[in-house]
């Protein structure tokens, strides 16, 4: 990329979430992603290339040893022309969902992140111009804490992100309950991830966008945004899963692409070729909550019927889940164990407040902070130096329960030969595709005091308000009974 000669026209506003804003590029493969900040905490350009050069750093000295060089993109801090960048920030403004506007793009600095663009990932080793589908997940956290420090009983039998969906709702930030539970998605049983990924289509939140050629074509920006129409959805994937064929339009046709979606997806998700430095974590299996939430709608309908929910079948462990899952363990202690050990090292820093740099609170993030968190004792000393370990820990495990998966899918040809490509197939498809993790911020120390009240809130919002009314919430959420067919389906 020539940074001289940048023209705002060939960019255009691609997405954002809560602290970044992202722009593409009009023909060439790649996107530029921007810091966001509230309009009166503004940041020095240097204070921003450091956040930014960290990401990078974090990126490649960490996340691509956890998750494997393959999955991970770390991109590149570039310093842009602020005149292109004040142009670019008014020609977006329009398009930004008002929900994120209460942050403005950073556009003093310059700098920004040079990504590919992975909603456009070339699957292919020469750029051809196919058609590209690609699928945005944001999983969330997959496992049920496990730690003894736990003290809401509730926080051992349903899952953080199942809970937290009533706070949400209450609050207005979405219209309603998804049946998405991510331990059905993580449990490698692919009766319950297809329901998983149905679910996430029903009510995709923030947590599943759909893409055609780079451009949105599924997705919801906030509570106000229209009903999800699966019969337009269909009709932007029929030439992908049935090119050739004369399926006629209506609700059997809109089922069987969706069907054939979520089949794709879920192979695809099962799938791990990377090889990278896997099996640097080694969590055994004593470190692990139970593998079934007790709130997913699948497992609540499996006992409705006195059956049993399938458990883990144990995901892959070359696949992005199951990586990504074993990173998110690191959260050894739940924030209710680990926040004692966070005012330890707090109270260390009020005393030494020198000795911040040390202990590289604030990066850098290279090769010695990476092996530091390979120690998965959770004998507490009492030393400052186990207390840091356990939040940077944390840290990194909160990374990976708010990363986004990516997957790309691209057509190919019945009879083209693999050269080397991953192919799925589908029923009367294949497609070369690319799995890729985003959003690998490492969160920042300070958020740790907000992240003990949060759970605080959720767990007793959920206790209180819904546990109480349970038997109400069952009888509403049962009445399709969709749930319960979906179980007979071959998968
Ligand atoms: O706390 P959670 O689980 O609600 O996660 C936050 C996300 O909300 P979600 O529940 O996914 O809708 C939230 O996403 P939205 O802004 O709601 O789209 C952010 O990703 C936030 O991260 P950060 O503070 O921007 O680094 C996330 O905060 P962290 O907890 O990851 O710091
Ligand atoms: N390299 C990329 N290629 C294509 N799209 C991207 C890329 N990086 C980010 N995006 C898009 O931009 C959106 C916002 O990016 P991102 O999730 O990194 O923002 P964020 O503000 O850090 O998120 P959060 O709200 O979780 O803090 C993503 O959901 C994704 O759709």
């Amino acid at each position: 990329m020539d940074e001289g000669k940048m023209d705002e026209n060939e960019w255009g506003y691609h997405g954002e979430g809560n602290k970044s804003l992202v722009v593409a590029h009009a023909q060439r493969c790649v996107v530029l992603r921007f810091l966001k900040f509230p309009p009166n905490r503004k940041k020095t350009s240097e204070e921003i290339f450091q956040h930014l050069q960290n990401i990078v750093d974090f990126g490649k000295n960490v996340m691509k040893e956890f998750l494997g060089e393959n999955y991970v993109h770390c991109g590149e801090v570039v310093q842009l022309p602020l005149e292109f960048v004040k142009q670019l920030c008014l020609k977006i403004q329009c398009e930004r969902p008002e929900s994120r506007c209460d942050k403005d793009l950073d556009t003093l600095s310059g700098y920004a992140l040079c990504l590919p663009n992975l909603a456009r990932l070339q699957t292919y080793r020469f750029t051809e111009h196919r058609p590209i589908l690609c699928v945005e997940i944001k999983p969330k956290c997959g496992f049920i804490p496990f730690s003894s420090d736990v003290t809401h009983e509730m926080k051992h039998k349903v899952c953080r992100y199942c809970m937290h969906q009533h706070l949400k709702v209450a609050t207005g930030k979405w219209k309603q309950i998804s049946k998405y539970c991510p331990l059905d998605l993580y449990s490698g049983n692919k009766q319950r991830m297809y329901f998983a990924l149905k679910s996430l289509l029903q009510e995709a939140q923030n947590n599943l966008k759909i893409f055609k050629n780079g451009e949105l074509i599924y997705g919801c920006k906030d509570a106000r945004s229209p009903v999800a129409d699966w019969s337009e959805l269909a009709r932007h994937l029929k030439p992908f899963f049935f090119p050739s064929n004369g399926l006629a339009s209506g609700p059997h046709c809109t089922r069987a692409v969706i069907r054939e979606l979520v089949r794709v997806i879920t192979r695809v998700l099962l799938s791990g070729s990377d090889k990278g430095r896997a099996g640097a974590l080694r969590l055994g299996p004593g470190l692990r909550g139970p593998l079934v939430c007790e709130a997913s709608p699948f497992s609540r309908s499996l006992r409705c019927q006195g059956k049993n929910t399938p458990e883990r079948s144990g995901l892959p462990k070359g696949c992005l889940l199951y990586k990504t899952l074993q990173v998110q363990m690191l959260d050894l202690l739940d924030i209710e164990g680990l926040y004692p050990l966070y005012r330890r090292v707090e109270r260390y820093l009020e005393e030494f407040p020198e000795e911040r740099k040390t202990l590289q609170i604030d990066g850098p993030y290279d090769e010695a902070f990476y092996q530091r968190l390979l120690d998965l004792s959770t004998e507490d000393d009492g030393t400052v130096a186990f207390a840091l370990t356990k939040v940077q820990q944390y840290r990194v495990a909160m990374t990976a329960k708010d990363c986004s998966i990516m997957i790309a899918l691209s057509p190919c040809l019945q009879d083209a030969s693999s050269d080397q490509r991953p192919i799925v197939p589908s029923s009367r498809s294949r497609f070369a595709f690319s799995v890729s993790v985003l959003d690998l911020d490492l969160k920042p120390y300070e958020s740790i005091p907000h992240q003990y009240k949060l759970d605080g809130k959720i767990v007793n919002y959920y206790s209180k308000t819904v546990h109480a009314k349970d038997a109400a919430v069952m009888s509403t959420r049962f009445k399709d009974s969709e749930d319960c067919t979906l179980v007979l389906h071959k998968v």
